[in-house]
């Protein structure tokens, strides 16, 4: 049975206002795409495409104008369009901007204290869990009482990774997570996600326009191609692919440039038409 699934999706969002028509756009156009529990699906796609729109359905936030978004085998939202506390706190998302995502007034113990909050009595019990916490995403316990954005931000994303782990969640939306920081940051972490994934069994939904991220990190991959995710076998392989990863393929800049063809030098005695 899959952990997320999405059945036939369509969505979008209203337009115009007081001077303008009111119009609808449409984003997602029957859309359907299935996550197993401790799986990584990665969900590719241009600017624009809609992802985030996706995202946002996967956690709940917005409902699908048609369609199904399921949990568990259960719609995710009930008849009163409210989700269950325990659902909530299984489907948990890490953002690109990390500075954005946290409070520049809040340390980073009482980043973590609220989603820990909810489980757990006393203050000592909650110190020695987000100890526990910012051990797992390997950062220094002594980090625990200085303010969140005094980190770098590398260290500020792990904080955010642990600030998603404290509900022990089953599905963890990184929507362009490590886009933001350097390269060498960006396969750390990576590194550490997929180590947590391996220990705790949790699935992601990772959304980047980046193809190079996807390699060695995610088990299957779609990419959004005219408002729908289409499943790509094998995004780097010689086989057809859908335009748009034929695109986001082009945009791979080679490591190394090749060694330009040089011009023919002009001949000095060339005749000039
Ligand atoms: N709240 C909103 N109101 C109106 N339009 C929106 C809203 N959110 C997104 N859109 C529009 O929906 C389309 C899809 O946006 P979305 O953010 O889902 O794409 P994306 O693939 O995640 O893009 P990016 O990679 O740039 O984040 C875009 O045209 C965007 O302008």
């Amino acid at each position: 049975m899959s952990l997320l699934e999405l059945r036939a999706v369509s969505h979008g969002y209203r337009q115009g206002g007081l001077f303008a028509p009111r119009t609808a756009k449409s984003v997602l156009r029957d859309a359907s795409l299935q996550i197993a529990p401790g799986e990584c699906v990665a969900l590719l796609g241009p600017t624009g495409s809609g992802k985030s729109t996706l995202g946002r359905l996967a956690l709940g936030l917005e409902r699908p104008w048609a369609g199904d978004v399921r949990f568990d085998g259960a719609p995710l939202h009930d008849r009163r369009g409210r989700i269950a506390p325990v659902t909530r706190r299984a489907i948990q998302a890490v953002f690109q901007d990390p500075h954005g995502a946290t409070s520049p007034r809040l340390t980073c113990l009482e980043v973590l204290a609220e989603p820990l909050r909810a489980g757990s009595t006393g203050k000592a019990a909650l110190r020695d869990q987000a100890t526990a916490l910012l051990r797992d995403v390997g950062l220094d316990p002594a980090l625990l009482d200085r303010l969140a954005h005094r980190l770098s931000g590398g260290q500020l994303q792990r904080l955010c990774i642990a600030r998603a782990l404290a509900p022990a969640p089953r599905l963890v939306l990184l929507d362009e997570a490590v886009n933001s920081l350097d390269l060498e940051t960006q396969a750390l972490v990576l590194g550490l996600l997929r180590e947590l994934r391996r220990r705790r069994g949790i699935a992601y939904l990772f959304v980047t326009h980046d193809l190079r991220l996807v390699k060695g990190f995610a088990d299957r991959c779609y990419v959004m191609q005219d408002g729908q995710p289409i499943e790509v076998a094998d995004p780097f392989g010689p086989g057809l692919v859908p335009p748009a990863m034929a695109a986001l393929r082009a945009a791979i800049l080679p490591a190394l440039p090749g060694p330009r063809p040089l011009r023919q030098p002009a001949a000095a005695n060339a005749v000039l038409p």
